[in-house]
């Protein structure tokens, strides 16, 4: 059964994605495949983006190093900012008018958060890209993603990531885990499926956000996905 299409939807980019063939940073070929399936979508609709930071820095890890772990959130954060303006540089080059409004205020590089203004940039055609996640320690940036997506009135959250789905275990360690066509936020947050993280799967219960989980490094399954089609899981309310 096809899924179905939404009109306004916030995308959010794991930062690992990034990476493409790279084992670290920014890979600029990726950056730019990325943002050609962004330009090719972005005409029918209303887009906003969060986009992670694993390929820079995780907070968690660094705090496993020693670093306090604020601190160390905070510099994750501030890796997403990279990834942010790496994105809003490839897609501006080939024409998509863009915006990025941090939570952690940077008055030269970008825009501070501000709610009403991100919907009007969306409202005129601009894709927003939301930079260092909520702005507090402690969170990811698929709550950040969560979060934005309910305030920007999102009528469902994307996340494209390297798995193209939710499985009933991780794929990438239980090699024979089969994958939802449809699950329930329920049954994500009592069999503990890791995905996404517990509180973004709660937010978006809550505000009943339709999560759609796809794989972003294959090449044209943004468009697919967003047309209800292609391989992805959708998680929504109900059964
Ligand atoms: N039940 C599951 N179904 C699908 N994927 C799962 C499941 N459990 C764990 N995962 C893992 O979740 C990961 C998806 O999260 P992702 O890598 O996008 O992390 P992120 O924190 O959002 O991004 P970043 O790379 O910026 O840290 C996949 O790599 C996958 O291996
Ligand atoms: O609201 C937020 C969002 C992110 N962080 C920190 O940034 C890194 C990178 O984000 P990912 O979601 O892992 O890609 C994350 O590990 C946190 O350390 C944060 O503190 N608050």
């Amino acid at each position: 059964m096809p899924r179905p299409r939404f009109k306004r939807v916030l995308l959010k980019l794991s930062g690992e994605v990034l990476m493409g063939p790279s084992q670290f940073g920014i890979d600029p070929d990726t950056v730019a495949r990325i943002a050609e399936e962004i330009a090719g979508v972005a005409k029918d609709h209303e887009l906003c983006m969060v986009v992670g930071g694993g390929n820079i820095f995780r907070g968690l890890a660094g705090a496993a190093k020693g670093f306090d772990r604020a601190s160390a959130d905070y510099m994750g954060m501030l890796a997403t900012v990279m990834n942010a303006l790496a994105m809003q540089n490839a897609l501006e080059k080939i024409g998509v008018d863009t915006r990025v409004q941090s939570a952690i205020p940077m008055a030269t590089v970008s825009e501070p958060y501000i709610r009403r203004r991100a919907v009007r940039h969306m409202e005129k055609g601009r894709v927003v890209i939301f930079a260092a996640g909520t702005g507090n320690p402690f969170f990811t940036t698929d709550t950040a993603a969560a979060l934005r997506a309910a305030e920007m009135g999102c009528e469902a959250l994307f996340k494209g990531t390297s798995v193209d789905g939710v499985y009933d275990a991780d794929p990438k360690k239980v090699p024979d885990a089969k994958r939802y066509e449809s699950v329930s936020f329920n049954k994500v947050l009592s069999d503990d499926l890791r995905v996404m993280d517990a509180s973004a799967v709660a937010l978006c219960r809550d505000n009943n956000i339709p999560i759609v989980v796809f794989n972003i490094r294959e090449r044209g399954n943004l468009a697919k996905v967003l047309g209800g089609e292609g391989t992805a899981t959708i998680v929504q309310n109900g059964e």
